[in-house]
C-alpha cells in the first residue's frame, strides 16, 4: 500500500462523526468496494470501537447478482467486516424500475441502520456520478429559473432519508479511476454491472459521452455543481431568514404570513420561501412549479387574493396571509396504520395499538363544533384549517368525547415538513430547519458532520 494511502483516508471521512458507526452500502462495484476498504482503514486507525456493518442489496434483477452478492460476502469476512444480503422481495414494477430499484434499496439499506441502532450509511457516489448527474439534469434543461438553482447542484453530499437516517456519500470528489487504481494496488476485484453501460439507459449514454470528452469537460461540470450547490444554499439560508422573520402558526394547519414579506426586498429568496411552504401546507412531496410560483408571487403583491396552488389555499386578506391545506382530495376514513404519513403532512403514532382505528379528515361540520379563542386570527379560517385535519372516525361520532383539538387519545398526528420529509439534500437544511420549528415537526437528527459544515 502506497503511503499516501492512509492519508486518502483521513481526508474522505475524518469530517464524518462515526459515534453512532455506520452502514456501508456495498453493491461489489468498484466505487463502493473501494468506499468499504477506505472506510475500514479509517475506522481501525481512527474509531476502531464504531460499529460498521456491510450491507449488500440484492435487487434480484438480472442473474449473477446473488453471486456478486456472495462476493461481497467473502472479501468481508476475510477483511473482519460485518456483512448482510438483503433481497428487494417487492412486486417489481414493468415502468419506472430504477426509480423503484432505488427507493426499496434506501428503504432495506434505512431498516438495517435502525435495526442496529445506526444513523448513517455511507455510499459510493464518485465525481463521475456527479458529473453524469449535472449533465443529465442540463441536458433536460427543465424549469430553467428553478435548475439554475437547486438541481444543477447535483447530489448533496449528504441526504437525511425519512428525517431519520442521514445518507452521506464521502467519494464525491473522488474520480472513479483513482479508486479503482487503488483497489488494483490493493488487488482487489469489482464486479461490473453490465446495465451500467447499457445505453437504452440515460446515464450510460451520459457516461460514455464523458468517457469520450477531455478530463476537463468532468471538471467543468463539477465546478458548474459546485457554484450551484453554493447558490442553493445561499437561497435556502435567505428562504430560513425569511420564514423565522414573516411566518407564524396560530392554529393547526394554518400559516401566517406576515405581507411585509412581499415587500422585504429580496424576492428570489421569498419565492423560495413560498413555495417550500406551500408544499408543506398542502403535503406534497415536490415544490410547486418555479413560474407558477412567481406568478403567484406577483399577484399577492397586487393585493388581496384567494388561489390555490400545490393543494395549497392562499387567501390573502386584511387580516393576512393564510396558507392551509384545500378540502378537495382529502384521504378518505382508512384504518390508521402506525408509523405512517397521513396525507403527506402528519406522522401518525397510534398510543393504542389494539383497535382497529379508522382516521378521516374531521371535516367541516366537526370542525364549526370547535371552540376558537384567537382574537387576531379569523375563527373561519381556523376552523377551515383544523377540518383538513386527521380525527379518528371513534372520536367524531362520539358526542361525549372532549373536543377543541381534532385527533384523539387514540394517536398522534405530528406535522411533517412534507418536502423534505422522505429526502432532504443536506443543501436544504436551513429551510428545512426553520419550517420544522414554525409547524412543530419533530427536530432534525445531529449533522453526521459533527462541528464541521459540508453541506
Ligand atoms: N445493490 C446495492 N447494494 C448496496 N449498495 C448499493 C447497491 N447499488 C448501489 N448501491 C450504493 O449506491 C451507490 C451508487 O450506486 P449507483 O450509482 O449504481 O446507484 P444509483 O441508482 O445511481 O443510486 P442513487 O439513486 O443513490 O444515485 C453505490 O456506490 C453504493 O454505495
Amino acid at each position: 500500500m502506497l503511503d499516501t494511502e492512509p492519508d486518502l483516508s483521513t481526508r474522505l471521512f475524518s469530517h464524518i462523526d462515526f459515534t453512532h458507526g455506520a452502514v456501508a452500502a456495498v453493491s461489489g462495484g468498484s466505487d463502493s468496494t473501494a468506499l468499504l476498504l477506505l472506510l475500514k482503514q479509517h475506522l481501525d486507525r481512527a474509531a476502531s470501537s464504531a460499529k460498521l456493518l456491510a450491507v449488500t442489496i440484492d435487487h434480484g434483477l438480472r442473474q449473477g447478482s446473488a453471486a456478486e452478492a456472495q462476493a461481497v460476502a467473502k472479501l468481508c469476512a476475510e477483511r473482519g467486516i460485518a456483512h448482510r444480503i438483503l433481497r428487494w422481495s417487492g412486486r417489481k414494477p414493468s415502468t419506472g424500475l430504477p426509480a423503484a430499484a432505488r427507493e426499496a434499496r434506501y428503504n432495506l439499506l434505512a431498516e438495517a441502520a435502525r435495526a442496529e441502532g445506526i444513523g448513517l450509511i455511507v455510499t459510493g457516489h464518485t465525481a463521475d456520478d456527479q458529473a453524469e448527474t449535472v449533465l443529465m439534469r442540463h441536458a433536460r434543461g427543465r424549469e430553467p429559473a428553478d435548475m439554475a438553482g437547486r438541481g444543477l447542484a447535483g447530489m448533496a453530499p449528504g441526504t437525511l432519508y425519512d428525517w431519520r437516517e442521514w445518507i452521506v456519500r464521502p467519494l464525491l470528489g473522488m474520480r472513479r479511476s483513482t479508486l479503482r487504481d487503488f483497489l488494483r494496488r490493493e488487488h482487489v476485484g469489482w464486479a461490473d454491472d453490465p446495465t451500467n453501460i447499457d445505453e437504452v439507459f440515460e446515464r450510460p449514454r451520459v457516461r460514455a459521452a464523458l468517457a469520450g470528452e477531455s478530463a476537463g469537460h468532468v471538471e467543468n461540470a463539477l465546478r458548474l455543481a459546485g457554484q450551484a450547490a453554493v447558490e442553493r444554499r445561499q437561497l435556502g439560508a435567505g428562504a430560513a431568514d425569511l420564514i423565522r422573520r414573516f411566518a407564524s402558526q396560530p392554529g393547526t394547519g394554518l400559516i401566517r404570513l406576515d405581507p411585509a414579506l412581499l415587500t422585504a426586498g429580496d424576492d428570489r429568496a421569498a419565492i423560495y420561501a413560498l413555495r417550500i411552504l406551500l408544499a408543506t401546507a398542502g403535503g406534497v412531496a415536490f415544490l410547486p412549479d418555479q413560474t407558477r410560483s412567481e406568478a403567484l408571487f406577483g399577484r399577492l403583491k397586487a393585493g388581496f387574493l384567494c388561489a390555490t396552488l400545490s393543494r395549497t389555499v392562499v387567501d390573502f386578506r386584511r387580516a393576512g396571509l393564510f396558507l392551509r391545506r384545500e378540502a378537495r382530495g382529502l384521504p378518505p376514513a382508512a384504518t390508521a396504520v402506525d408509523n405512517t404519513i397521513w396525507d403527506g403532512r402528519r406522522h401518525i403514532t397510534l398510543n393504542d395499538r389494539a383497535d382497529a382505528l379508522l382516521i378521516a379528515p374531521l371535516g367541516a361540520t366537526a370542525a364549526r363544533r370547535l371552540a376558537i379563542d384567537d382574537e387576531e386570527t379569523p375563527a373561519s379560517l381556523m376552523r377551515a384549517a383544523l377540518a383538513a385535519e386527521p380525527a379518528s372516525r371513534q372520536a367524531l361520532e362520539n358526542p361525549g368525547l372532549p373536543r377543541g383539538e381534532p385527533g384523539s387519545p387514540a394517536f398522534v398526528a405530528r406535522p411533517v415538513v412534507s418536502p423534505f420529509s422522505h429526502f432532504l439534500p443536506s443543501f436544504d437544511l436551513a429551510p428545512a430547519r426553520a419550517v420544522a420549528e414554525l409547524i412543530g415537526a419533530s427536530a432534525l437528527p445531529a449533522s453526521p458532520w459533527g462541528g464541521h459544515s459540508a453541506d
